[in-house]
């Protein structure tokens, strides 16, 4: 099959004419990257410190001139708007503006997602705890009753919902409006779906920021009792950002028993209290682990310091996930363990979980059918 070039993609991106205005418009200085994987070309436009009036148009104009060219078969188009390093910070705006105005810029003020009753983050004070794994098997046990869940995948660096899901399909674009993946009954959206995540992500943090926005605003996630955020690992600023970009019902922090991953996640604790977000509760992950020839109960990493530390800071305790070598390789598989292994101790801690999310949430009935 013959493919369009990335020299004819800018080409087609030079000429473009938007709908709404008739206008003509060269897109090719916002060209930050080009990837073509067979049929499918992925495309990111940053704008760095001027973010277009008509982000859709120009999102709908652009795909619409790829998409024409031969051997394509679907084009997606994510927009960015980044500062470009060093350089100076846009005028802010009356509303952004401290009352004196002179103070420092307001944080962003959160607007609810409309059609998503809730949403709630998994977060953690560091990586590799096992964040997105409890994220997607809490998302399906909360669905197993009978919830109608989505979940996002704000981990834009190391995005693994596509593994966890065994999906790489490609989300479908309307009018500018991303849909969102539909797998395990679950609506998914993860920049793992729309970037060929082969390549390294080095993007800074405001690009990260403008594409979770559009994973959170753009994405057709309507109607949802609950939405579930796999936040990026740590606690900084993309993530204190992040977590003021949406009103938040509350955060659930995930960490290993040890000293080290507690510290962090009192750091996370402390982020989401900052912002004023309820802590549903801590989860320890990796807590115990069974013996899979003699059943034999130990403590790899320690045991009880999640709980310590909840009760320390007045904080529920949500439970203890094991540590379960069928857990991992489950999750690679695409086949989460509540799902796939519903009766092991293991998918069983998740449903627990899920029912005190539920409980405190007060969710109790689907408000929703897809
Ligand atoms: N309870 C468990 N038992 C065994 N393996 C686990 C368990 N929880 C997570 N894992 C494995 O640990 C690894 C890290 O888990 P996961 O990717 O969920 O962590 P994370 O905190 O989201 O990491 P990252 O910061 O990289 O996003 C994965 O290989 C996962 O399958």
């Amino acid at each position: 099959m013959t493919m369009p070039t990335k020299q004819d993609i800018r080409s087609a991106l030079s000429k473009l004419i938007l709908v709404d205005t008739g206008k003509r418009l060269d897109l090719l200085d916002s060209v930050s990257r080009i990837i073509i994987d067979e049929g499918s070309v992925g495309i990111v436009l940053d704008f760095h410190d001027n973010k277009p009036d008509n982000p859709n148009f120009i999102r709908e104009a652009a795909e619409k001139a790829v998409a024409k060219l031969e051997g394509v078969k679907q084009v997606n188009v994510v927009l960015t708007a980044t500062r470009a390093p060093g350089a100076e910070p846009s005028k802010p705006t009356r509303e952004s503006r401290a009352p004196d105005a002179g103070g420092p810029p307001k944080p962003p003020s959160p607007s609810p997602i409309p059609g998503v009753k809730h949403v709630i983050a998994v977060a953690s004070g560091k990586g590799g705890v096992g964040k997105s794994t409890t994220s997607i098997n809490i998302a399906l046990a909360l669905q197993e009753k009978g919830l109608s869940v989505g979940i996002l995948d704000a981990d834009i660096f190391g995005p693994s919902l596509p593994t966890l899901l065994g999906t790489k399909e490609k989300p479908a674009i309307n009018n500018g409006v991303i849909e969102p993946v539909k797998s395990h009954n679950l609506k998914a959206m993860s920049i793992g779906f729309l970037v060929d995540t082969d390549q390294p992500v080095v993007w800074r943090g405001p690009r990260v920021m403008g594409a979770t926005q559009q994973m959170l605003r753009d994405v057709a996630w309507r109607p949802l009792d609950i939405l579930v955020v796999d936040m990026p690992p740590g606690t900084g600023d993309v993530q204190l950002t992040m977590v003021q970009q949406v009103p938040l019902s509350g955060a659930v922090i995930v960490s290993t028993p040890q000293d080290l991953s507690l510290i962090d996640a009192r750091k996370g604790l402390a982020m989401f209290q900052k912002v004023g977000v309820p802590i549903l509760g801590i989860v320890e992950n990796m807590s115990t682990f069974h013996c899979p020839n003699c059943g034999h109960e130990s403590h790899i990493f320690g045991h009880g310091g999640a709980k310590e530390t909840a009760e320390e800071l007045s904080v529920p305790f949500l439970g203890g996930i094991p540590l379960d070598p069928d857990v991992r390789a489950r999750s690679d598989a695409g086949t989460p363990v509540v799902t796939s292994a519903p009766n092991t101790e293991a998918a069983k801690a998740y449903k627990d979980i899920a029912a005190s999310i539920q409980k405190t949430l007060k969710l109790k009935k689907k408000l929703f059918n897809f």
